[in-house]
């Protein structure tokens, strides 16, 4: 029988590979444009690694959702590696990252992840954020630090219990911190130091990073150790008690090597953070900076908003009454496309796809670039069109290729929680403020270029909040 062939790609150089065809300043662009010379799987080579990046809605899904377990083990770089040690939920593998993802899926979901006690964190945290842009009294600000704090207030409300004040130093540098970390993660030094570990120390980047963990990880322990002394295993508060709950009950039925230690309750507390707070905030502002560049179709929104919701507090259960809204949340997604290439994965075993043969091991990107604009899938995937997600009718539709969450195994696990924040933190917003671009600048001069890191960003931009009830 005749050997299949690995996926095509192309010819790398000794060392370096392909890192002088591609783009690291936007890496998943020029992935996106290697696709429509090598199709839909293709591999490139950084420096010496290999990488297998998947484009396209169809091949993504085939291989995220048929082949589920083959593609569903994630990539852990040596950097990932210095930050997390295998700990958590976002960078781990096997048993323990199976364990912990199941635990934290079910205790969101015991919150109210998509149901009334996260619905109820989230509005309150929702005034807080009014009052704080109500401040500016509709003059240009930078929306950037309140909308982070209004993010990492509601995970800090599950995984805590308390929220904190915007203005308390602490929470401060721990949310200004997780945004440098993700800055940091995308840097080209750090992509460098992900190919030549050796060369670690020898980067300021690398020291900041570590440095940055290390403080994050010191502030998580001393708000842990508050929750251990108060401790009443009769009464869960919050993420933190129910992680002790389990890990007291193990202890007492003598479990030995459970994966309920300090540990792993202090790096997935980390990775909710983490991958809940900039995600989140980072959307929302896009949505803001959309809605001061397409003014129109901010209108609309205000318009749907003020005829079925009128002044009082909008909830969930209005979101079925709000098409023209939801869809445009759901654009707001598509087009922003924050998180590029996913996160890594590596494959599980030896496996075919589409013919190719790929080795266990190796590095495979799923390129959401591709999918959320996916030429094939998207009427105009290029441009901002709330009708994306709306039927003839003005119904909104679901469309198979969104999918900024991801798909399968390793697919976001905060997605209902992240659709309640968006739903909510937007409606809430555009309830009660007109965003403009600041005076003197005109809409076409509003900048929609990102910043790339692990995520994409806006550039740092300031926009008028104008009150509107
Ligand atoms: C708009 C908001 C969000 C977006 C666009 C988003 C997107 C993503 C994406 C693309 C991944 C990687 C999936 C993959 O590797 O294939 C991911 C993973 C993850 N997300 Fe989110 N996310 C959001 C909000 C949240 C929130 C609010 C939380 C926490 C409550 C969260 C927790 C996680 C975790 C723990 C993982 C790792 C899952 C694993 O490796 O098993 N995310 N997210």
């Amino acid at each position: 029988s005749q050997k299949r062939p690995e996926p095509p790609g192309p010819r790398p150089l000794p060392v370096f590979g392909n890192l002088f065809q591609v783009d690291l300043k936007r890496l998943d662009q020029s992935l996106f444009n290697l696709s429509k010379t090598y199709g839909p799987v293709f591999q490139v080579y950084f420096g010496p690694k290999k990488v297998v990046v998947l484009a396209g809605y169809r091949t993504v899904k085939e291989a995220l959702l048929n082949q589920a377990d083959e593609f569903g083990n994630r990539e852990i770089t040596p950097i990932l590696n210095d930050l997390t040690q295998g700990h958590g939920i976002l960078f781990s593998n096997g048993d323990s990252w199976k364990e912990m993802r199941r635990f934290a899926l079910s205790t969101l979901r015991d919150f109210g992840m998509g149901r009334k006690m996260s619905e109820e964190i989230i509005i309150e945290e929702c005034g807080y954020l009014i009052k704080e842009m109500e401040q500016y009294g509709g003059e240009a600000f930078n929306n950037t630090q309140a909308i982070n704090y209004a993010a990492s207030n509601v995970i800090s409300a599950l995984m805590f219990g308390k929220r904190f004040e915007y203005k308390d130093p602490v929470f401060q540098n721990m949310v200004e911190r997780d945004n440098e970390t993700i800055h940091l993660m995308g840097t080209a030094s750090i992509m460098m130091y992900d190919l030549f570990p050796w060369l670690g120390p020898f980067f300021k980047n690398w020291r900041n990073l570590m440095k940055n963990n290390e403080d994050s990880l010191a502030d998580l322990k001393k708000l842990i150790a508050d929750l251990k002394e108060t401790l009443d295993p009769e009464i869960c508060r919050c993420f933190v008690d129910a992680f002790l709950i389990r890990k007291k009950h193990l202890k007492d039925d003598e479990v030995k090597n459970s994966h309920y230690h300090d540990e792993n309750l202090l790096y997935t507390v980390d990775d909710l953070f983490a991958a809940g707070t900039d995600t989140t905030a980072t959307t929302l502002k896009w949505g803001l900076l959309y809605m001061a560049k397409f003014p129109h179709i901010q209108r609309c929104v205000q318009e749907e908003l003020s005829r079925v919701v009128g002044s009082r507090q909008v909830r969930i259960e209005d979101r079925k009454n709000l098409p023209y809204t939801d869809a445009v949340i759901h654009e707001i997604q598509r087009f922003a496309n924050i998180a590029p290439m996913a996160l890594p994965h590596t494959t599980s075993n030896d496996l075919t796809f589409q013919g190719y043969v790929v080795k266990e091991g190796t590095t495979v990107f799923p390129l959401l670039t591709s999918v959320l604009y996916d030429e094939s899938e998207w009427e105009s995937p290029h441009s901002f069109n709330p009708p994306h997600f709306l039927n003839d009718e003005g119904k909104f539709i679901r469309r198979d290729a969104f999918m900024p969450f991801s798909a399968g195994r390793r697919a976001c696990l905060g997605e209902s929680l992240a659709k309640m924040e968006l739903f909510l933190f937007f409606a809430s917003l555009l309830q009660h403020f007109h965003f403009t671009p600041p005076p003197g600048v005109s809409e076409d001069e509003v900048d929609l270029k990102p910043v790339v890191g692990l995520t994409l960003t806006p550039k740092p931009q300031r926009l008028c909040a104008v009150h509107r009830l």
